[in-house]
């Protein structure tokens, strides 16, 4: 079966954000809104419920065709089926990841505000880069900030998808399409609204018009 692409809203359900006793609804209701990927980051929970939503999760996407990524744990992604990890400079490193995880699944990289490092990670095998925090996150307020010429830099470097994350709204998010991202990977602005399919459907919406810088209106 073909994967479907790494383009669109990328919603990372956070633990810290949303209750595990709402974990799954609140995905199923992120998909439903137009989701096409899904992380699960889990920093705080006892190791038996970390697996268990982990699996949960794992289903809802498998039901709806949504990209799954678990965000950290290589063992944790292997052992629910997950697609693939995302991990960053904290976590095991690309290498180690790919052999524990194979070729097949999905390995996807942070490098902040960094080039230089995306192109190495490429170059390591990563089936994405995520780069960020392009505005000020509620969830991660102490992040390195990027600039959104960034995103234009890297798109004409690399090859692999390209992830924006960090404070992203609907409406900043525009901006960051229209300069090169593939998706925008979002917690605040899904998961800590009170009508989360809503939220997540406004954010998809930036994927269906075309929004490249090099649009222009016929003559
Ligand atoms: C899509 C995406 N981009 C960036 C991150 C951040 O990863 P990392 O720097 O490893 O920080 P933690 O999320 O682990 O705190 C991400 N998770 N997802
Ligand atoms: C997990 C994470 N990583 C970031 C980075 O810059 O690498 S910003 C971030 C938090 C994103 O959450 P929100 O949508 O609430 O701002
Ligand atoms: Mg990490």
């Amino acid at each position: 079966m073909t994967r479907p692409p790494i383009r669109g809203l990328y919603a990372i359900a956070d633990t810290d954000v949303i209750s595990v006793q709402r974990l799954t609804e609140a995905v199923a209701q992120a998909i439903a809104g137009g989701a096409r990927l899904v992380q699960y980051r889990n920093k705080t929970g006892p190791a038996d419920e970390r697996e268990r939503l982990a699996q949960s999760l794992a289903t809802v996407c498998r039901q709806h065709d949504v990209l799954y990524v678990v965000n950290d744990d290589a063992d944790l992604a292997a052992a629910v089926g997950a697609d693939g990890v995302h991990v960053g400079r904290d976590d095991a490193p690309i290498a180690k990841v790919r052999e524990r995880l194979g070729p097949r699944r999905l390995v996807g990289v942070s490098c902040y505000n960094d080039l230089g490092l995306a192109v190495q990670a490429e170059a390591a095998g990563a089936d994405y880069v995520a780069f960020g925090s392009f505005f000020p996150s509620p969830t991660k307020p102490q992040a390195v900030r990027a600039d959104i010429d960034l995103l234009r830099r890297a798109r004409s470097r690399l090859r692999v998808p390209v992830v924006a994350i960090g404070g992203i709204t609907p409406e900043n998010g525009a901006r960051l399409v229209a300069a090169g991202a593939d998706a925008l990977a979002v917690i605040t602005g899904v998961f800590a609204q009170s009508d989360i399919e809503a939220a997540a459907r406004r954010y998809a919406q930036l994927f269906e018009q075309r929004t490249d810088e090099t649009k222009h209106s016929p003559t």
